[in-house]
């Protein structure tokens, strides 16, 4: 099966040696043809140019895209769509004056979300989350990061991979799998903190392992919760089961976890809401990405990752959404992106660079994935008839997406 989209408006992200990620200044470039075709052959694109060019070319389907602009699907590379109810009750709370420390300290948080999944059946788990991801991925995704850690017990934790395991083999879209046993402290050992990780350490971290569950590893380091101690515990529990590491770090309080990850060839520190020099000096002199979730500052009232602090240092940056019931009840990478123009100052070109080659290698697959490439897999979003790819985080709020296209085929 092959699809021709002709007559593309713009066809952006169009690379045809495309680096692994972009830094700096490169971030502020978004390679685009103007009045474009885009072929594709099965689940792969094989062929993009101009319409002057396009001497005959037919496909199975042909797709006219008249005013549209057709761009690579989003990447996001930091979420926890599987989970079990929601918390609107908190966040309720949180208008009429808690914060979300003083929820969190009251048994709510990350730890009622943990009751309610270990109430719920795999197969209700399942069909909760799978309605989410259907979702995101009409609005654009088409690679997605999804972590356990709403479990806290190894068969809730296991009950959590197992339905990611699933989407993976049920959904066309890129699915990377994350453990997070390490995301808070449950209740029953509340006075036994090496309790918890030796049960992470020396029982869950090996049944994921034999199941295959797993590809990357994930630690919540912040002041209460893991510190970095209990971070390096985990890194080096998961290099044992060669589980690289995607750490939660400076959400709250900046404690030393961007360096301790650094260190450790970790693929992403996430969150990054508050930085020092010395996080930006160890991210310099490190392969790891950063990832900034604006989704999440917007719903808690914190600060905003500092994207041009980083970006003007030189350094990438991704973006993700963080998709979960407590601080980012929402998945909508296109709200992600105008959020990042709007309130951290990013270019549009750097903001789309961000949410696809970027958050590609905050995923470990951006040889494959985050942009329009011959050989890349055939990820495409068209939107409906628009102005510009300005428009698209001008417009927040606004659904601009028409048709996405999964593996060469349209997601209905
Ligand atoms: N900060 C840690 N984990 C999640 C939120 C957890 C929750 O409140 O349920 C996050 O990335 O924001
Ligand atoms: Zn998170």
């Amino acid at each position: 099966m092959s699809i021709l989209i002709t007559n593309i408006k713009s066809l952006v992200q169009v690379r045809e040696n495309c680096p692994p990620f972009l830094a700096g200044k490169d971030m502020k470039t978004l390679p685009i043809i103007e009045n474009a075709y885009v072929l594709v052959d099965n689940d792969t694109i094989v062929d993009y140019g101009k319409m002057d060019d396009i001497n005959g070319l037919t496909a199975d389907q042909i797709i006219d895209a008249t005013g549209r602009i057709v761009l690579p699907t989003w990447c996001d590379s930091h979420t926890h769509i599987v989970y079990a109810g929601n918390r609107e009750q908190e966040f309720v709370d949180r208008i009429n004056g808690l914060s979300y420390e003083e929820i969190a300290n009251r048994g709510g948080g990350i730890l009622n979300s943990a009751k309610t999944l270990q109430n719920t059946s795999e197969e209700d788990l399942y069909n909760q989350s799978i309605n989410r991801l259907k979702s995101v991925i009409k609005l654009g995704t088409g690679a997605i990061e999804i972590k356990s850690g709403y479990g806290l017990t190894t068969d809730a934790e296991l009950k959590m991979l197992r339905v990611i395991k699933k989407i993976k083999q049920d959904f066309p879209v890129k699915v990377k799998a994350t453990f997070l046993g390490a995301h808070a402290l449950p209740l029953e050992f509340k006075d036994n903190k090496q309790g918890y990780l030796d049960l992470i350490i020396n029982e869950m971290l090996p049944k994921i392992a034999k199941e295959n569950l797993a590809d990357y590893i994930d630690v919540f380091c912040e002041k209460g919760y893991f510190d970095l101690e209990d971070t390096l515990k985990i890194i080096n529990a998961g290099k044992q089961y060669h589980l690289p590491a995607k750490i939660h770090v400076n959400q709250f309080n900046a404690i030393g976890g961007v360096a301790l990850s650094t260190k450790h060839n970790a693929v992403s520190v996430d969150h990054l809401e508050v930085i020092t020099e010395e996080d930006i000096t160890a991210l310099k002199n490190s392969q790891t990405m950063p990832v900034a979730l604006p989704s999440c500052s917007y719903f808690l009232s914190i600060p905003y990752t500092p994207a041009r602090q980083l970006i003007d240092a030189g350094l990438p940056l991704a973006l993700a959404t963080d998709y979960n019931p407590g601080s980012t009840p929402s998945g909508n990478m296109n709200f992600v992106i105008s959020t990042a123009c709007i309130k951290m100052k990013m270019t549009p070109e750097e903001a789309i660079n961000a949410a696809t080659i970027n958050g590609a290698f905050a995923m470990g697959i951006s040889n494959e994935y985050g942009s329009i490439t011959k050989g890349k897999k055939a990820n495409l979003i068209i939107t409906k008839a628009i102005p510009s790819y300005n428009y698209l985080p001008y417009s927040f709020g606004e659904n601009n997406i028409e048709t996405v296209i999964i593996n060469g085929k349209i997601f209905a």
